[in-house]
């Protein structure tokens, strides 16, 4: 058998390295008697390149499992691994870390409304001081070209409709080239064809970039999105599945 050296000197592929792996997460809020646990036993893994859909009914723990992955929450039961650190009792150089390689996608786009378009995605590389200016402006501009919002590179907020500022939103995110997205109901607050509209540009986009994503959604109109979809009740993970369309679609090969 011949080895090649490239593979004894590389670690393994990042194919074969799951962008985030949960391991028997547990999640709590409060003390005492107060105390509420919301997540229990919960192992997920996402793979580099995955799309993958959270769905479940509300309360059932899916936006506070996206915030424990993010590093925007403290794990302190279970283990969790997010673009190769650890989160459990993690420094806060590495939340920072893992933080800054996450592209987020709120259902409120979050824009500020004092800033275009333009400077609204350019704000991304206030967290990446390491990219020239020059080179960020670049990359605002042709994301926002991608995603339909050449014509728009100058508008406020205020002066655009809920999809175009969820494009911005999307374009944002993918900003700092992510290596993994975390969007949480990113088409709640659109119309029917809108959130099609977002879903699909960033499906496409991550795909050309190779980013993972993980998404929380209500929304059935966007599942066949998806490589996977999770299902959690009640803070567990009850099934996980391929997407109903990729199912049909292999059924029918
Ligand atoms: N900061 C908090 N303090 C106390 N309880 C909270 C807090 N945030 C969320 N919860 C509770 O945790 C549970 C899970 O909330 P979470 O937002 O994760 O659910 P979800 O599945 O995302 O729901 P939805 O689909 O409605 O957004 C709910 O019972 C909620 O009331």
């Amino acid at each position: 058998m011949t080895v090649e050296l490239s593979n004894i000197l590389q670690p393994p592929t990042s194919s074969e390295t799951p962008v985030i792996l949960a391991e028997k997460v547990q999640f709590a809020f409060g003390e005492g008697e107060l105390r509420k646990q919301i997540l229990f036993d919960v192992d997920l893994a996402v793979m580099p390149g995955e799309i993958v859909l959270l769905t479940g009914p509300s309360g059932s723990g899916k936006t506070t499992l996206l915030t424990l992955i993010g590093a925007l929450r403290q794990l302190k039961e279970g283990n969790l691994t997010v673009l190769g650190r650890s989160l459990r009792g993690a420094t806060l150089a590495d939340q920072l870390h893992v933080r800054r390689n996450i592209g987020f996608i709120f259902q409120q786009h979050n824009l500020l409304p004092f800033l275009t378009a333009r400077r609204n995605v350019e704000l991304m590389f206030e967290l990446h001081p390491e990219v020239p200016a020059a080179v960020a402006q670049q990359r605002a501009e042709a994301l926002l070209r991608q995603v339909g919002l050449g014509d728009r590179l100058d508008y406020y907020p205020a002066r655009m409709s809920g999809g175009q500022k969820q494009r911005v939103a999307v374009a944002r995110a993918l900003a700092a080239s992510p290596k993994l997205i975390l969007a949480d109901e990113p088409t709640a607050a659109l119309d029917s064809q809108s959130g099609r509209d977002v879903v699909n540009l960033l499906k496409s986009l991550a795909r050309n970039e190779a980013c993972p994503i993980l998404m929380v959604t209500h929304d059935s109109r966007v599942l066949d999105i998806a490589d996977r979809i999770v299902h959690m009740e009640d803070g567990r993970i009850q099934s996980s599945n391929q997407s109903p369309l990729m199912t049909a679609t292999d059924s029918s090969a």
